[in-house]
């Protein structure tokens, strides 16, 4: 299985996600949904180096020029709330791409203990094609298992890319565990060391979801 840290390298991208870290800046959630997606637009065009491409004509003012296209099915899947802008960014580049949605959310049974309850999919058939399923968090890394298990039910896909911004060492060794290990790339921006006992990432960024669209009930 590859494991891409695009943190790895000193890109913009480091603005980007220093921007939705700290504190001072991630309170704006124009600018913090703004970032996620910038992120993704960021995080697809890598992606976009995978995939396969053939020779095409254009007709131009002027004469043909050949240019090489994407020829590959994708499928960008996005897991709800936190996931909307991230998905976004993705689309933007990746304008061409079938999108599937699922919902995870943690239902608490106390302070410190939950359950990770799925209640809605929507999903086009993902057989042979390229899944790309796109959460900025991965903490313990249950949302994305669940969620794939979910989108398994639309078929098989060819390849998946699990995207996300920010992952803990924990989830990052969880989903190596259980994708299959031969179709499977892992994109991040971050890998943190740690989680705290209520399952967040530190130090992480906070609460995505609620960063971007305000806390729940
Ligand atoms: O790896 P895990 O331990 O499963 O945690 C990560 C999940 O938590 C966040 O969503 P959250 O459950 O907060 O829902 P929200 O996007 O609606 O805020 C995040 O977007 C992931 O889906
Ligand atoms: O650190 C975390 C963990 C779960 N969900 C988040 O938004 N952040
Ligand atoms: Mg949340």
């Amino acid at each position: 299985m590859k494991i891409i840290n695009l943190n790895d390298n000193n890109t913009i991208l480091n603005q980007f996600v220093s921007e939705v870290r700290n504190v001072e800046v991630q309170n704006d959630r124009l600018r913090f949904r703004r970032n996620l997606e910038r992120i993704g637009e960021i995080m697809a065009y890598e992606i976009s180096k995978t995939f396969t491409y053939s020779p095409k004509q254009v007709t131009t003012p002027l004469g043909t020029a050949t240019v090489n296209t994407p020829d590959t099915e994708v499928v960008i899947s996005t897991i709800l709330r936190a996931g909307l802008p991230f998905h976004q960014g993705v689309l933007r580049y990746l304008d061409y791409a079938e999108n599937a949605f699922v919902s995870a959310y943690r239902k608490y049974k106390d302070t410190l203990k939950f359950d990770i309850h799925i209640e809605y999919l929507a999903s086009p058939r993902i057989d042979d094609k390229v899944l790309i399923i796109t959460d900025p968090m991965l903490a313990t890394g249950g949302s994305m298992e669940l969620s794939y298990q979910a989108m398994l039910t639309k078929g098989k896909p060819a390849h998946i890319h699990v995207v996300s911004i920010i992952a803990s060492q924990a989830a990052v060794d969880h989903i190596a565990s259980i994708f299959p290990e031969d179709r499977t790339t892992i994109w991040c921006a971050a890998i943190d060391p740690e989680i705290d006992e209520h399952s967040y990432i530190v130090p992480g960024l906070g609460d995505a979801g609620d960063l971007a669209y305000g806390e729940k009930e």
